[in-house]
This record gives structure tokens, C-alpha cells and sequence, in this order.
């Protein structure tokens, strides 16, 4: 092995996303169910953070969170947002046997239990859980509507508008198998701080739907506009790791 071969192996050996090739995925009987509750009061705004927009919820209590499955102690909800592709031929992050989805949703929690602050969280190895949904063309979702109707007030980067009782629950898929592993944040600084939560059922959105996810401006009102056209990683080496599901 080269030295920088060797130095890369060493330095970023948890990085996310990948492929999930269920052939070596691993059935963990000892996975919990998850115990997952949103109230949907916590919702807050919606924000365009430019690379994609935010659905931000109050984690200043326990309103919110995700327990069990593989995680020890609960983690508070902060936010939810999609990643997606300039077609609808790509735009998921993670990847199932070589299958890319048209779109994936993050719900990232942070270790409240653990560490004081979110940002405390994302410089520990057990700081993040992050639940990833995997979207698939189909029909049109009425809670994505529920956002999009919204989208036109945080048309720009910076912008955000006020975005109560969203119920998040609702877009979960009703099959909680899932599989797990221990990655990163797929954008930059790319922390080794998560744990990953994969549903292994995709939820439904619209063609039409995706397209408004595309007609988002990644520059501000004072700036030439520019489209958020895609803003999925590409997939990462599973280097050393292994992907337990808690389902046969
Ligand atoms: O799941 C992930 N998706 C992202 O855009 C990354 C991120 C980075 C910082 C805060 C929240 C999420 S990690
Ligand atoms: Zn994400």
C-alpha cells in the first residue's frame, strides 16, 4: 500500500455515503426497533441554506427524538432536508446494490444526552444520527406539498420563513426495517460524527414535486441567479466496515 494510500486509508476510514450491496449486509438480531416521536410543534422555519433548504425544529428540549435501534440514549431532532440529482435518474446519496434513487431525506438528531450543544456533538464519534428516507418517483406526497407551497418564500439563499406544525412522523415509511452503519456528514467538513439509520422502504414524490427542488436559487437576492440543480456525494469506500440490518 502507498504511503498516501495508507495516510488516506488512516485518516477517513467512515465516510458517507455508499453503496449498500445487501448481499454483505449483516441481520443484527441484538438492533432494537427504533422509537422515533416528532411532535409537530417543534417545527419551526424553513430555511435556504443555499446547498439545499432546512426544515428546523426547536431542539432546545426532548420534544422530539429518536431512541433505540442501534443507538444508546436518545438524540434530539434539528433538522430535515433533501438531497437530490439534475434528473430524476440520480440524486439519492446512499446507494442500494448500484440503485441510485431520485432523492433522499436527511432527519439529522444530535446526542442532547452526551454533549451540551449540536455543534459539541458533531466532534464525537457518537454525536449524530442521521435517518435517511429514500425517495422514488410515484404518487404526488402531500406533506413534500405541504413544503414546496412554502419553497417561493426562500427562493434565495439566506432566506427563511416560518414553518409550524409540520408533522415529520407522516413521512416516514410504515415498514421500519432498517439498516445501520457508522459514516460521516455527506457535506463539508465531512465529521466522522454519525450514525446511520437507512429505511430499507422508499417513500413517494412526484416528478413535478422534484422539479421545484431544482428551481431553488444556491445564490442570494444581490447575486446573478444560480440553481440548486443537484447536491448529492458521491459514494464513499466502505473501507473496513460492515452494514447491519435489523431485518432478515
Ligand atoms: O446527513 C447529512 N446531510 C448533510 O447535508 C450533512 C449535514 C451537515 C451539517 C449539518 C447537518 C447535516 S450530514
Ligand atoms: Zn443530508
Amino acid at each position: 500500500m502507498g504511503a498516501s494510500t495508507s495516510r488516506h486509508r488512516q485518516c477517513r476510514p467512515r465516510q458517507s455515503p455508499i453503496n449498500i450491496y445487501t448481499k454483505k449486509v449483516r441481520y443484527d438480531s441484538s438492533l432494537k426497533p427504533l422509537y422515533i416521536y416528532y411532535d409537530p410543534k417543534s417545527s419551526q422555519r424553513l430555511v435556504n441554506v443555499g446547498h439545499c433548504f432546512n426544515v428546523e425544529f426547536e431542539d432546545t428540549n426532548d420534544k422530539s427524538v429518536v431512541s433505540d435501534g442501534p443507538l444508546v440514549g436518545y438524540y434530539r431532532l434539528r433538522q430535515c432536508h433533501f438531497h437530490w440529482g439534475a434528473s430524476d435518474k440520480d440524486g439519492s446519496e446512499h446507494v442500494i446494490d448500484g440503485l441510485e434513487y431520485p432523492a433522499e431525506l436527511h432527519i439529522v438528531h444530535w446526542n442532547a444526552q452526551k454533549y451540551p450543544t449540536f455543534d459539541e456533538a458533531l466532534e464525537h464519534p457518537d454525536g449524530v444520527a442521521v435517518i435517511g428516507v429514500l425517495l422514488k418517483i410515484g404518487e404526488t406526497n402531500p406533506l413534500i406539498q405541504s413544503i414546496i407551497d412554502s419553497l417561493d418564500q426562500v427562493k434565495e439563499k439566506n432566506k427563511e420563513c416560518p414553518f409550524t406544525q409540520f408533522d415529520l412522523s407522516s413521512l416516514l415509511p410504515n415498514d421500519r426495517n432498517y439498516w445501520t452503519y457508522q459514516g460521516s456528514l455527506t457535506t463539508t467538513p465531512y465529521l466522522e460524527c454519525v450514525t446511520w439509520i437507512i429505511f430499507q422502504e422508499a417513500i413517494p414524490i412526484d416528478s413535478d414535486q422534484l422539479q421545484h427542488f431544482r428551481s431553488l436559487h444556491c445564490t442570494s437576492e444581490a447575486e446573478d441567479p444560480a440553481f440548486i440543480l443537484e447536491n448529492h456525494r458521491a459514494i464513499q469506500p466502505i473501507e473496513a466496515r460492515v452494514v447491519r440490518s435489523s431485518f432478515k
